[in-house]
């Protein structure tokens, strides 16, 4: 039995996360914890979820990290800074390991798999995320992430700016530039998370669309990620290496 807590345990991902936990065979949810709840109360865990928000996700992970707990991180806002603060921590407690995806659904971890993919064959590459309207964090991790991907596809292919004229636009009109990839945030009542790449060549554009349709989508890869975390030496970013991709 692998021993679990989760913060962040009455928002909308986690209360998934509890009762994916509480149904698997080889899983014990031994905390349940959220805003106010005291964090030592994962004391005894040996895998922390969490799904909480971007102000406090640094906190709850240098607290675990030094307790020897890994922690599985849903929670988005992640920037290389910060991901360089983690590796720090990690290093100063050896055998703890810490995974952290933008996205535990396995459709979109192909998304951006395929996005990287497809990035160095054509001239545009612009992405559309849109999510409900409660969301803290833009643009997404998970758009954050793929144009970083798309990015990096593009400069190993020794690719330069792509195309695009404006010399004159309000504020925000071309979204947010992610190491050189434009990302559009739409907030939206009725929606759950939903994301484009769009990728434009010579009279051919190829769309790839990934929806959310529930919260219980993110939960086969945050059990694979409880499963598989002790066996990942220090960060692991993205779900991609649990899947073989
Ligand atoms: N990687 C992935 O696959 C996914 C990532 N996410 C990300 O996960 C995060 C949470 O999303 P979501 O579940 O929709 O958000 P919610 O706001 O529904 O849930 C977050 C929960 O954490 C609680 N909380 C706040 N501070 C603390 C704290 N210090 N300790 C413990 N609990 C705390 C909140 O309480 P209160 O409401 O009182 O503030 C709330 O109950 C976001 O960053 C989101 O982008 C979401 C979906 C999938
Ligand atoms: O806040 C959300 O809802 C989601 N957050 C993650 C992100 O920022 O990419 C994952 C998914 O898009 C849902």
């Amino acid at each position: 039995m692998i021993r679990v807590g989760v913060l962040g345990a009455r928002g909308r991902v986690g209360v998934e996360v509890c009762k994916a936990v509480e149904a698997a065979g080889d899983l014990e949810l031994v905390a349940a914890i959220d805003r106010d709840d005291p964090i030592e109360s994962l004391q005894g865990a040996q895998v922390v979820v969490d799904f909480t928000h971007p102000d406090v996700v640094m906190g709850n992970l240098e607290w675990a990290i030094s307790h020897g707990i890994h922690p599985v991180v849903g929670t988005t806002g992640f920037d290389e800074g910060r991901l360089a603060t983690v590796r720090g921590w990690l290093e100063r407690f050896p055998g703890t390991n810490c995974l952290i995806a933008p996205n535990f659904g396995i459709a979109a971890v192909l998304m951006m798999h395929f996005a990287q993919q497809a990035a160095k064959y054509f001239d545009s590459v612009e992405i559309v995320e849109l999510h409900h309207p409660n969301k803290a964090d833009a643009p997404s991790g998970t758009a954050r992430r793929t144009a970083e991907l798309v990015a990096e596809a593009r400069a190993k292919a020794g690719m330069g700016p792509m195309p695009d004229a404006t010399s004159s636009e309000l504020d925000g009109a071309r979204g947010a530039d992610v190491n050189g990839v434009h990302v559009h945030a739409v907030r939206l009542a009725g929606l759950i998370a939903h994301q484009e790449v769009l990728l434009g060549g010579n009279g051919e554009i190829l769309t790839m669309r990934h929806d959310t349709m529930n919260r219980a989508s993110f939960t086969p890869g945050v059990l694979l990620g409880v499963r598989r975390i002790a066996e990942l030496p220090g960060l692991t970013v993205g779900l991609e290496p649990l899947l073989d991709l």
